[in-house]
């Protein structure tokens, strides 16, 4: 029977599906809050980094996938750009609308999709962002197939998501970090200590940059780059169809 990663854990891909929409559930109201405390605020600057790499424009129609409550979204959104946030999970969708609606963001279409099976026609969009998403979807593989259908010729693709850090000092300090307080704070913030252990886990079964490269470009784009942020922890992925 197939297997897939959930955390440390290897468990059948329905139960991942089951159990990857339990923890957003959970955390969808403390999402926010928690990336804040996690990251330092880093997060917004990588978010704005990555934001002004795929440098949206007025004319364009982008699909934000896995796009929760709504980060990057909203900053496409400010260039004038039609934005189609879909995330499977209606928790993350439901605060992400109440954020638009506070801040008066209107350009927005929310949709509850799989990344892996999207209802979308065949090559309707100019570019498909996904950030810190795509390590929680089921088969990587076939939401990367997905995300190759569904844009344009000429449509580009951008992923951000962590990775592992070459800095080999700050490689422990950060594992010593992310193991033994991460999960502390989100018992702390948002009384939940295994969602976030499991958020944690998932970062390092997730393939390093060159093995991502190989499926971004086994889905079908060409000109792939990685650009690592703090020596891989972070790093942006993107590539064309062509
Ligand atoms: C860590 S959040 C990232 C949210 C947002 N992109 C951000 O950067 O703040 C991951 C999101 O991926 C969504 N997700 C997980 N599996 C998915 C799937 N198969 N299809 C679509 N979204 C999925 C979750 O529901 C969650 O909202």
């Amino acid at each position: 029977m197939e297997k897939v990663s959930f955390g440390f854990s290897d468990v059948s891909p329905q139960e991942k599906t089951h159990l990857v929409g339990d923890v957003f559930r959970r955390v969808a109201s403390r999402y926010d809050l928690m990336n804040d405390a996690m990251s330092g605020g880093l997060h917004r600057l990588w978010k704005d980094d990555f934001v002004r790499l795929v440098q949206p424009k007025a004319s364009e129609h982008i699909l934000d996938m896995a796009g929760g409550t709504g980060d990057i979204a909203f900053r496409l959104a400010k260039y004038g750009t039609n934005v189609t946030i879909a995330d499977i999970n209606p928790a993350m969708l439901e605060v992400g609308k109440k954020r638009a609606i506070a801040r008066s963001i209107e350009n927005l279409t929310w949709k509850e999709e799989n990344a892996e099976a999207l209802s979308f026609n065949d090559n309707v969009f100019d570019a498909y962002t996904i950030a810190f998403g795509i390590r929680n979807v089921t088969h990587i593989q076939k939401a990367l197939d997905e995300a190759w259908r569904v844009l344009k010729v000429g449509g580009r693709f951008f992923c951000m998501e962590f990775s592992q850090t070459k800095w080999s000092g700050f490689s422990n300090l950060y594992k010593m970090y992310s193991t033994h307080i991460v999960p502390k704070i989100g018992q702390l913030l948002a009384n939940d200590e295994d969602s976030y252990r499991y958020l944690i886990e998932s970062i390092e079964r997730f393939p390093n940059i060159e093995k991502f490269s190989d499926m971004i470009k086994s889905a079908g784009f060409v000109q792939i780059r990685a650009r690592p942020i703090l020596g891989g922890l972070v790093a942006i992925h993107s590539g064309w169809k062509v």
